[in-house]
Parts: structure tokens; C-alpha cells; sequence
């Protein structure tokens, strides 16, 4: 498994770094076996598996439930798991409880979290020892107030974030996402700092990019953002392979002889009770 410091170092040698969401144990066992770099237990769980409108619904023992199902598909692999809506935003004593909590119990390499009011309690997670991640740009779990759409177009805002990336640098954080923020912004984050900035709809000049399984797959999505790239087709794959089962325990062609146990019992036959 990579560790948190051959994060940097894959920036420095400009080595990009790899990086897709997983939920459950099949997902990371496809994510380890292809090789990826880092595998985030997204908060976009709520939403690709859990069937919600955003990522507001999702809570902290649901991040939990599918962090400990990420680790044991993906036991090699550095993982990231996100801190859910609500889980940080009251108080400093219970966002750091929370962090800890989520860190110790999911087995994840770090938590995740989103927006700058973070940068109060930064400092107390690292001093305990939780590699932190920071999450920029379009920050999901506050769609209700910016929409699911490109950030930081303005010049003020363009400086905000660029200042925002610094201080989370600044404060021990690991590595942050920039999401769907324009590529020339997000390639003058990346030369800013030597933590990693890892893009999703932020163009190639980040130091790594980070996409949604079911995005990537086209697996049960209802919609895909204009930076998604779909590598696959599982819904084709998925319902062609249930049509063809449907159809074959309608016209018994299965089971097969081969899938079935066909030693003879018949339990009023006395040689064999
Ligand atoms: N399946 C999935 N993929 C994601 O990338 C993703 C999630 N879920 N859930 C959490 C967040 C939400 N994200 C989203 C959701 C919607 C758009 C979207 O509709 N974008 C429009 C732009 C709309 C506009 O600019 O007005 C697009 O066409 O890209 C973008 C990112 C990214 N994350
Ligand atoms: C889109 C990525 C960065 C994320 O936070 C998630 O999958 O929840
Ligand atoms: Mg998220």
C-alpha cells in the first residue's frame, strides 16, 4: 500500500495519481485489482448506491457501514473516506469525535472534508494523528446553496480558493480535491503547493484525478456531469444478463443438468433413507 508520504512524492516525481470511489467490497476488489492508487469512499455513495437526490442524507454510520466493506475488498490500497454532511459543522469538540470515530472504526488512511470552515480543527486532527483531506471548489453537501455547478468562475473567488488551498497546506492537510472549478485555476493550485490537488472537473493539469465508479462504469447513474468519461457499460452488461436469466427460468432451460444435484433420494425408498 502506498502511504501518505509517496503521495508527495509521486507530485514531486510528476507521477500522476490515481483515484475512484468505491462503497462496497466488489467495488474495491475491482479498484485494487486495476491497480488504482488511492480509492475514496465517497459521500456520493448516497446517491450511486443509496438512491438519494444529494449527498445531505448520508450519515456518519453509513459512511462507516461501507468504509469497513471498502477496506476488506481493498486491504493494499490507500483509502480516503468522506466525513458526511452535518458530521463536522457543529461544533469543533464534536467534528473532531467524529473524525476520530470514522478514522478509527472504518480503517480508511484518511478522512476527507469539505469547505474551509474546517480549517479550525485542522490542526487538532493532525495533531492526533488523522491524515486530513480537504475538498474544494464545488463542495456537494452544500448544493442547497450553490447548486450542482462550476465554482470559483470569478476572479475573487478564483483568489479565495487558491488562498483557501495554502492554508489548508499550511495546517497539515495531506492532499485536497478541487471539483468542478476551471482548469486554468485548478493548474495554478497545483503549482501553489506540494501536497497533492487531485481534480474532478478540474482538467488534466491537476497532480492526479479522481472520477465516481458508477460514473466511470455507467453502472445505475441517472445523469453524468460533462467531465465524466464512461469507461464501461455495466446497466447493458447487467440487464442483458438478467433478460437472458428471466427468459431461461421461464422456458426451464434452467436449470441445467449442470446445476443441478442429481443424486437420486427418494425418502420412501428404503436403500436410500
Ligand atoms: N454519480 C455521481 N458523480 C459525481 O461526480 C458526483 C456525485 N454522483 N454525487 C456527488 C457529487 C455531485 N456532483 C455533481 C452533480 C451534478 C453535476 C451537474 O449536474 N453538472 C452539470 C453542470 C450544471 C451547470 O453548470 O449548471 C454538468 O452538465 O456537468 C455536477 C457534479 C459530483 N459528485
Ligand atoms: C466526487 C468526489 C470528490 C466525492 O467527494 C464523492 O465521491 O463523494
Ligand atoms: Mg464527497
Amino acid at each position: 500500500m502506498i502511504t501518505t508520504h509517496d503521495l508527495y512524492t509521486m507530485k514531486q516525481n510528476k507521477e500522476k495519481i490515481t483515484m475512484l470511489t468505491a462503497y462496497d467490497y466488489p467495488s474495491a476488489k475491482q479498484a485494487e485489482a486495476a491497480g488504482v492508487d488511492t480509492i475514496l469512499v465517497g459521500d456520493s455513495l448516497g446517491m450511486t448506491v443509496l438512491g438519494y437526490q444529494s449527498t445531505v442524507e448520508v450519515t456518519l454510520d453509513d459512511m462507516i457501514h461501507h468504509a469497513k466493506a471498502v477496506r476488506r475488498g481493498a486491504p493494499d490500497t490507500y483509502v480516503v473516506v468522506d466525513m458526511p454532511f452535518g458530521s463536522y459543522h457543529v461544533s469543533r469538540e464534536e467534528a473532531v469525535q467524529n473524525a476520530i470515530r470514522l478514522y478509527q472504526e472504518s480503517g480508511a488512511n484518511a478522512v476527507k472534508l469539505e469547505g474551509r470552515h474546517i480549517e479550525e480543527f485542522i490542526p487538532v486532527l493532525v495533531a492526533a494523528g488523522v491524515p486530513v483531506v480537504g475538498h474544494l471548489g464545488l463542495t456537494p453537501q452544500s448544493v442547497g446553496i450553490t447548486g450542482f455547478k462550476m465554482q470559483a468562475g470569478t476572479k475573487e473567488d478564483a483568489l479565495e480558493l487558491l488562498e483557501a488551498v495554502e492554508v489548508l497546506e499550511a495546517l497539515g492537510a495531506v492532499m485536497v480535491i478541487v471539483e468542478a472549478i476551471p482548469s486554468d485555476l485548478a493548474e495554478k493550485v497545483s503549482e501553489k503547493v506540494d501536497i497533492p490537488i487531485i481534480g474532478i472537473g478540474a482538467g488534466v493539469y491537476t497532480d492526479g484525478q479522481v472520477l465516481v465508479y458508477h460514473d466511470v462504469l455507467k453502472y445505475g447513474t441517472d445523469f453524468a456531469p460533462k467531465f465524466v468519461k464512461q469507461y464501461g457499460d455495466f446497466d447493458t452488461v447487467g440487464i442483458e444478463g438478467i433478460k437472458q436469466y428471466v427468459k431461461e427460468v421461464k422456458d426451464a432451460s434452467f436449470p441445467s443438468d449442470e446445476t443441478t444435484y442429481k443424486k437420486k433420494v427418494f425418502i420412501d425408498d428404503e436403500n436410500n433413507s
